[in-house]
């Protein structure tokens, strides 16, 4: 007689926008399949008299929330709490942000990787262009809000061009040198140990001998977002004229990856990466984000699915794993005949023709 498989429950914690993308009918019935069930969190009623689950998913703000997560994990010890409060509370600040990403050791003979020039401000009357050049930075800057909460507010971002849009910064703010990168991001997906890699629109390329002819400064807003109905497929990247930048090689992706999720120990984030044009072959991350639209991710369904049924039949509840492996080693799923990460994808890679000057900011 077959074995009766085990089934696993997982709650979910989600804002309602974010449920609406990421709870789609398909990935439940796919989780539902491999054993595994998705079961809404109800907020009205207090997190400690629900489940138990064998794991539970979330991305919410806020003191309530966190003090019902760490009476539940008190409860249930051995429940998997994706990610845990302390990790996802470092992306919070876009300082501690990239902080972790100035503390790897990427080796890499043919392509280098950093962060971009930066400083916080507490004060706007510190602001001038003599202090910017103390700082080694020179225009245009972007000014981004130091606190990434999730809010609207956390999001407006001005790119400042001459010394008039310093008076419009709102501290505490972070300044980031803007660096010229063709218009193009990439955006890498990590899910546990699978890697995915999109090309998006950016902010287009500002010339220094256009700097004075332009106002001085100009507000933006998740100008590499996509509409959750929208998808990271070929139709888009033609759309936006992307279909000629190279992405980045996959196995560099995968070690600053793996680099990433064992300085954060989070499992579930994005990183935003841009090629420097200064510089041949130097990458910049200027973001992280913690559970970012996978819906939006092509598979995502299978790709969640399996992260889901790795974690819940390992539950290892650490990374001991992914300190003993090395970058390249295939993690497989113990049950079933798929190893894990093995539909990665192979990612296109072509000559990047864009010409600088369509990307250039006109006046
Ligand atoms: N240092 C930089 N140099 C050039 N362009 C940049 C830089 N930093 C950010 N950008 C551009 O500004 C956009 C927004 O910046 P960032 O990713 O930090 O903001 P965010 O609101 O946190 O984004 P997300 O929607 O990914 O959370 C980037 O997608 C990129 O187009
Ligand atoms: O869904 P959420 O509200 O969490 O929004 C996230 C958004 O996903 P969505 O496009 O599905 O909305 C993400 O877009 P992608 O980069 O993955 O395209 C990215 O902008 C995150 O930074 C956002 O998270 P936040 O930083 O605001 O917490
Ligand atoms: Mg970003
Ligand atoms: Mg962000």
């Amino acid at each position: 007689m077959a074995e009766r498989m085990r089934r696993f429950g997982v709650g979910y914690a989600l804002a309602p926008k974010k449920q609406a993308s990421f709870i789609q009918v398909s990935l439940v019935n796919l989780a539902k399949e491999r054993g595994i069930d998705l079961v809404k969190i109800d907020m009205d009623k207090p997190l400690i008299e629900q489940g138990p689950f064998d794991c539970v998913l979330h991305k919410l703000y806020g003191d309530d929330w966190k003090r019902q997560l760490e009476e539940y994990a008190l409860k249930y010890p051995h429940v998997l709490i994706i990610d845990s409060l302390e990790a996802i509370e470092r992306l919070h600040n876009r300082i501690s942000m990239l902080q972790v990403a100035t503390e790897l050791e990427i080796k890499c003979e043919t392509t280098s990787f950093g962060i971009p020039k930066q400083t916080v401000v507490y004060d706007a009357k510190i602001v001038s262009a003599s202090y910017l050049e103390s700082e080694g930075l020179k225009f245009p800057v972007i000014a981004k809000p130091l606190v990434a909460d999730g809010s609207a507010k956390s999001h407006k971002m001005l790119l400042v061009f001459n010394k008039d849009g310093l008076s419009k910064l709102k501290p505490p703010i972070v300044l980031q040198e803007f660096v010229n990168h063709g218009a193009v991001i990439f955006k890498v997906y990590v899910v546990g140990d699978y890697v995915k890699c999109v090309k998006r629109k950016s902010l287009p390329d500002v010339m220094e001998e256009n700097l004075g002819k332009l106002e001085s400064y100009l507000s933006f807003s998740q100008v590499s977002n996509l509409n959750t109905c929208e998808k990271n497929d070929d139709k888009y990247y033609k759309l936006m004229n992307l279909d000629d930048a190279e992405l980045p090689p996959l196995s560099f992706l995968k070690e600053i990856a793996r680099g990433l999720r064992r300085a954060t120990k989070l499992y579930l984030f994005n990183f935003d990466l841009i090629r420097d044009n200064r510089v041949g072959n130097k990458y910049l991350v200027i973001d992280i984000n913690y559970f970012p639209g996978y819906a939006k991710m092509p598979n995502y369904e299978s790709v969640m699915t399996d992260f889901f049924w790795d974690v819940l039949n390992k539950n290892d509840k650490g990374f001991e794993n992914l300190q003993k492996d090395s970058c390249e080693k295939e993690v497989r799923l113990l049950v079933g005949n798929k190893g894990y990460g093995e539909d990665e994808g192979t990612l296109p890679v072509s000559p990047l023709k864009r010409e600088e000057k369509e990307n250039t900011i006109q006046v």
